[in-house]
């Protein structure tokens, strides 16, 4: 059996990925959040595409004092487009289209009006609150690579940019299998019972890295189920299926065995990393993954960061999530040969004047979920330990 190191795990996992990258689609703004680009964003114009006031006041023609002209200046689309002589002032308000020929914008709080004579109160720089065209960004510019997540800032910018719909990539479909006699989804769990950590979250976490969940089934602890549920025809119309529980050796844990009986070939059978290790990643006839995620649900959900989310990424055409540097603020001790993935917080840094150090949640043994609920970030310390302050990887949360 093949143990990966931590890092390698994650390459392989992005790499196995871009098999399984789709199409993409076209949808409106509004619907656009969350997804991801898949083409380079441009503008359609110059940004602003007219020049404009940044400022309620007057647009001036020269130094003052000026003739306050009675005309106001067009508001967007009049049709008029009125010229200042040297001189001349003209009110305008703040994104007003602004006369030809105006040299400044005098803002009302620095002007007085006297029978129609203005002046400044105060020196006005020659280009004063003029937006200029194409100030922002030229035509064609990028705006944003294929790849990018759209979040706010990038839709309001593509909006403004002239785009009313956006090519996305089609997100890979996942298939859920939950797995575990044990395993109730309501009520107080009776001894030897446990509740569903997973179900709840995880089409949430997969749609977060860029997925969508297609279908999901809850199975109990036998070969037979398992097999149905990998290479059934929901999972077979799906690219990725994620497995919860049974990743073990045990008679109880069946899911590598189902691989091996439709065919499948663990790539990743574990991962030098703790909590986690008996994650494990196979192919699957037809082009499809299977990434079997631990029982225990922080192991479960640090799988998640270490082989989805890479997957995911990949699917949608995006690189591996960037790992950061931090200070650390407490001491790891050496831990040969495997990587810790560790939910953080940050904290004021070990000398009380620097920036932020990343230090570990509290509760976070791998079948604990309390310190990940708390957690800012995902720590990531190598096999070399860590010295308190001391630069310390992590990863931001993915979800
Ligand atoms: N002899 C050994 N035993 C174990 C080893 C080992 O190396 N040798 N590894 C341990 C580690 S590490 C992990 S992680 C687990 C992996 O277990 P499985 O993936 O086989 O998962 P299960 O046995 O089905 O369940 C483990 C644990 O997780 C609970 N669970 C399962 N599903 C859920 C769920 N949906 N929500 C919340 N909790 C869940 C389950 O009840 C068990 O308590 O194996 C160790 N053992
Ligand atoms: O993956 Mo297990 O600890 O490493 O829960």
């Amino acid at each position: 059996m093949e143990e990966h190191g931590w890092e390698a795990a994650r390459e392989r996992a992005h790499q196995l990925g871009l098999g399984i990258a789709g199409t993409s689609e076209v949808l409106p703004l509004d619907r656009a959040a969350g997804r991801i680009l898949a083409v380079d964003l441009r503008t359609k114009y110059p940004m602003p595409h007219c020049a404009t006031s940044a400022m309620d006041g007057y647009a001036v023609n020269g130094t003052g004092p000026w003739l306050l002209l009675k005309a106001h200046a067009t508001n967007p689309g009049s049709g008029r487009e009125p010229v200042l002589g040297a001189g001349e002032a003209s009110a305008v308000v703040t994104g007003s289209l602004i006369p030809g020929n105006t040299t400044a914008i005098l803002r009302s709080e620095h002007s007085t009006l006297d029978g129609g004579v203005l002046s400044a109160t105060r020196e006005l720089r020659h280009g004063a609150d003029i937006r200029d065209a194409g100030r922002e960004a030229s035509t064609g510019e990028l705006l944003a690579p294929a790849g990018t997540l759209l979040r706010a800032g990038v839709i309001a910018t593509a909006a403004v940019a002239g785009h009313d719909e956006l090519e996305l990539t089609s997100p890979p479909v996942v298939h859920l299998v939950f797995t575990g006699d044990e395993v109730i989804t309501a009520g107080y769990p009776a001894p030897g019972q446990v509740r569903d950590g997973f179900s709840p979250v995880l089409p949430h976490v997969i749609t977060a890295l860029g997925g969508t969940t297609g279908s999901s089934v809850r199975i109990g602890d036998t070969l037979e189920q398992t097999i149905e549920a990998i290479d059934g025809e929901q999972a077979r119309a799906s690219s990725l299926i994620i497995t919860t529980g049974g990743t073990g050796f045990s008679e109880r844990d069946f899911v590598r065995a189902a691989v091996r009986e439709v065919g499948g070939v663990e790539v990743i059978s574990s991962i030098a990393m703790r909590p986690g290790h008996p994650s494990m990643l196979a192919t699957l006839p037809g082009g499809r993954l299977l990434v079997a995620l631990p029982g225990n649900p922080l192991a479960a959900l640090m799988a998640v960061a270490t082989l989805v989310d890479p997957i995911l990424r990949a699917g949608c055409g995006r690189p591996l999530a960037t790992l950061r540097s931090a200070q650390s603020a407490v001491e790891f001790e050496l831990l040969p040969g495997r990587h810790r993935l560790i939910p953080a917080r940050w904290v004021p840094d070990t000398t009380g004047t620097g920036p932020d150090a990343l230090a570990p949640a509290e509760h976070i043994g791998s079948a604990m979920l309390r310190g990940l609920a708390s957690a800012d970030a995902i720590m990531v310390v190598g096999p070399e330990g860590a010295k308190a302050g001391e630069p310390i990887n992590y990863l931001r949360l993915p979800w």
